[in-house]
């Protein structure tokens, strides 16, 4: 399994694109989140909206689902596809209902089926997204009252997506289930308040420290090289192996 960021920048970063990946296992492909930037991202990095087979969403936020309209017209006007599509069970209707039936509902096409493969998905609840790569959503706290998830890959691999320090939570998923590596969000300064913060970080052990990537971070982030304790910070469409 291998992880490329089409974007690494927080919600408002003008210098990198929204923190959405593409996750590579077997031949197949998988795009976690799809925000605003993502269309224009994959697009310079010469990227074909075919060569993607599933798009997994983590939470309702334009920096992660606000490219997904431009996606759906083009998946179904164009290349004439219906991709797979994961998100939590929970989430399904508010995706549709809040956030794009205003600009994907027509005449004769009334839910987001009629673009995507919908599948959704239990938290808690492993399930094989393309062969090869299963996925566990854990529901991590980030705006009070709203749902958001992070993503378990494989048993070995944690996505954060966007959730506040954690700090126990991440002991256990190394201690009790084997996570090996962590692709956390990060804002560079304190207070956190909606992430986790660098300064919330560093107040990890070093074992943790050494098995987090830092992501989602502002335009700020070239002033924090070397400043982020055993953590490094994950690189902007570099390709790395999981
Ligand atoms: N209660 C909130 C809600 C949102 N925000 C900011 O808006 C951004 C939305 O995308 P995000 O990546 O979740 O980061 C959020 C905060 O920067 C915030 O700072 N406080
Ligand atoms: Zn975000
Ligand atoms: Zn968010």
């Amino acid at each position: 399994m291998e992880i490329q960021m089409i974007g690494t920048g927080s919600a408002f970063a003008k210098a990198f694109y929204n923190n959405n990946a593409l996750i590579y296992a077997e031949g197949k492909t998988l795009l976690i989140d799809c925000g605003t930037t993502a269309p224009v991202a994959l697009h310079r990095m010469g990227i074909s909206l075919t060569e993607i087979d599933a798009i997994l969403i983590t939470h309702i936020h334009a920096d992660h689902v606000g490219g997904l309209e431009e996606l759906a017209y083009r998946y179904k006007f164009v290349h004439k596809i219906r991709p797979l599509f994961y998100i939590a069970d929970t989430l399904v209707d508010t995706l549709w209902e809040n956030s794009l039936k205003g600009g994907l509902e027509q005449d004769g096409i009334l839910s987001l089926n009629e673009y995507f493969d919908v599948r959704p998905l239990r938290e808690g609840a492993a399930t094989e997204l393309l062969p090869g790569l299963t996925a566990e959503l854990l529901p991590t706290r980030h705006i009070p009252k709203k749902l958001s998830y992070s993503v378990l890959l494989n048993g070995t691999f944690f996505y954060t997506a966007d959730m506040v320090f954690d700090g126990e939570l991440l002991r256990r998923l190394v201690d009790e289930r084997g996570v090996r590596t962590i692709f956390h969000d990060c804002q560079l300064q304190a207070p956190g308040v909606v992430h986790a913060c660098l300064p919330e970080l560093l107040t990890l052990p070093d074992d943790l420290q050494e098995k987090i990537r830092l992501m989602h971070y502002g335009d700020d982030q070239p002033e924090y090289v070397g400043r982020t304790g055993k953590m490094s910070f994950v690189e902007q469409q570099k390709r790395y192996v999981l």
